[in-house]
């Protein structure tokens, strides 16, 4: 952790490859099976083989009329079975076509599938088909999605309700996934006070706790809520000495240039601290070390300071412990719907708001208004040295991406 204290600001970029490294001298590996029920945004921890082939037989897309295409001459044919979904079918007799369901099984022998729609029924029950038919059609062939032996999700996985959906499909009830990261949540200053409680002049709200508590628990975390930090050495000492079994102590303000900061005291002298200054907006200062082993981060104070820096470096360190090499959330270039005219020398990630397809920034981008966060849609990045005119590409990051 020593080194990382130097003049000038931290690009982001080496900020979060510093973070992803000391993730992976941390890895939590221990594995747990799981219900498919229990496994909501938990972590696969073995890659996901399929044990069958999907779909397990050849079944038909429509409703309608099963055949073999070499069978049919442009004539009536007989109707020799009805197939509904979840029944075996017989094979096929020579000549005629089989009454099916969606989702059933073809017949040996079908090859075709007509839907009802383009089919007349004679008063003999014998079918006619209205339309030329091709070989195949409606037919969803056997292990057309997945075969048997095959990697459908990779170890590493983030499991979310569409990965859940598909290892349900193939048959499996349980999952092996990594067991629940330990995050002890902290927070630090005098001013502040539960919600709930009357509020003192000087005082405000506790928000980042009950932002980072759910974030932590909907990213599939098990949260020790450590609660506010108290202004002496010696009781700091004995709060994070009680917390060792943790995988990570997560505090938030306390790391600028505060005369008070007794969190950075008691790593210094029962682990390690690093201050990094990072060239980050809202968000610069970031505290990173350990105590008696345990890794430390602290989050900058200011709601909106918390949310970034929680979602562009916490959030990623955290996922890569846990085994998850994609950990960069998705964004892409939208036009920005504002102008930028004086470049700064931190990387702004400005709350946005997609409206007709142009990004509009909240018009108060205080780092202490959480509230620009609820509007938005989404973070802007505007690049350290960078002025915009409207209309130009800036990169947009989706809040839902890092918030899941
Ligand atoms: N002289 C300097 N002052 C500051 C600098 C600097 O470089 N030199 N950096 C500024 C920047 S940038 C930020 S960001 C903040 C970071 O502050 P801290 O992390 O030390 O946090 P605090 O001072 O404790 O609090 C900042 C702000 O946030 C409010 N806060 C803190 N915790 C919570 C909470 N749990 N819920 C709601 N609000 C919270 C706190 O009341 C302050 O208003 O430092 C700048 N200063
Ligand atoms: O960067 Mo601080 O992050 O201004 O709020």
């Amino acid at each position: 952790m020593s080194g990382c204290d130097k003049p000038g600001l931290l690009p982001v970029e080496e900020a979060l490859e510093r973070l992803l490294d000391l993730a992976r001298q941390t890895p939590i590996n221990e594995v747990e099976r799981v219900s498919l029920g229990e496994a909501d945004g938990r972590v696969l921890a073995e890659p996901l083989l399929s044990g069958l082939d999907l779909p397990p037989w050849d079944n038909s897309a429509m409703d309608g009329y099963a055949l073999r295409l070499a069978d049919w001459q442009g004539e009536p044919m007989a109707v020799s079975q009805k197939i509904f979904a979840g029944v075996a079918p017989e094979a096929l007799q020579l000549g005629t076509c089989a009454r099916i369901f969606t989702g059933a099984p073809l017949p040996q022998g079908a090859d075709c599938v007509e839907m009802q729609e383009n089919v007349e029924v004679l008063a003999d029950g014998r079918v006619r088909f209205l339309q030329p038919l091709k070989f195949g059609q409606h037919v969803r062939p056997q292990g057309q999605e997945t075969l048997k032996g095959e990697c459908v999700l990779p170890a590493g996985t983030r499991l979310g309700a569409i990965e859940l959906g598909l290892a349900a499909s193939l048959g499996q009830a349980e999952l092996s996934v990594r067991r629940k990261p330990r995050v002890a949540l902290l927070s630090t200053g005098d001013e502040l006070v539960e919600p709930g409680k009357p509020l003192a002049l000087g005082q405000i709200y506790n928000s980042n706790r009950a932002l980072l508590k759910a974030w932590l628990l909907r990213s599939g975390c098990e949260v020790v809520d450590a609660g506010i930090l108290p202004d002496d050495l010696a009781k700091t000492c004995e709060v994070l000495g009680s917390l060792a079994g943790v995988d990570l102590i997560l505090s938030t303000g306390g790391v600028s240039v505060g005369e008070a900061d007794f969190l950075g005291a008691a790593l210094r002298e029962a682990g390690e601290l690093s201050l990094w200054k990072l060239a980050i907006k809202p968000g610069k200062p970031l505290t990173v070390g350990h105590y008696q082993g345990v890794p430390v981060i602290g989050l900058p104070g200011n709601p909106a300071s918390t949310l970034v820096t929680f979602a562009l470096l916490a959030r990623p360190y955290l996922l890569r412990r846990l085994g998850v090499e994609e950990v960069a959330p998705l964004r892409f270039e939208v036009p920005a719907g504002f102008a930028w005219k004086h470049a700064g020398n931190r990387r702004e990630y400005l709350r946005a708001r997609l409206e007709n397809g142009r990004a509009l920034l909240y018009p108060n981008q205080s780092s202490g208004v959480l509230r620009s966060a609820a509007w938005a849609d989404g973070l802007v990045e505007v690049r350290e040295g960078r002025t915009l005119e409207e209309g130009e590409m800036l990169p947009f990051i989706p809040l839902s991406e890092v918030l899941n």
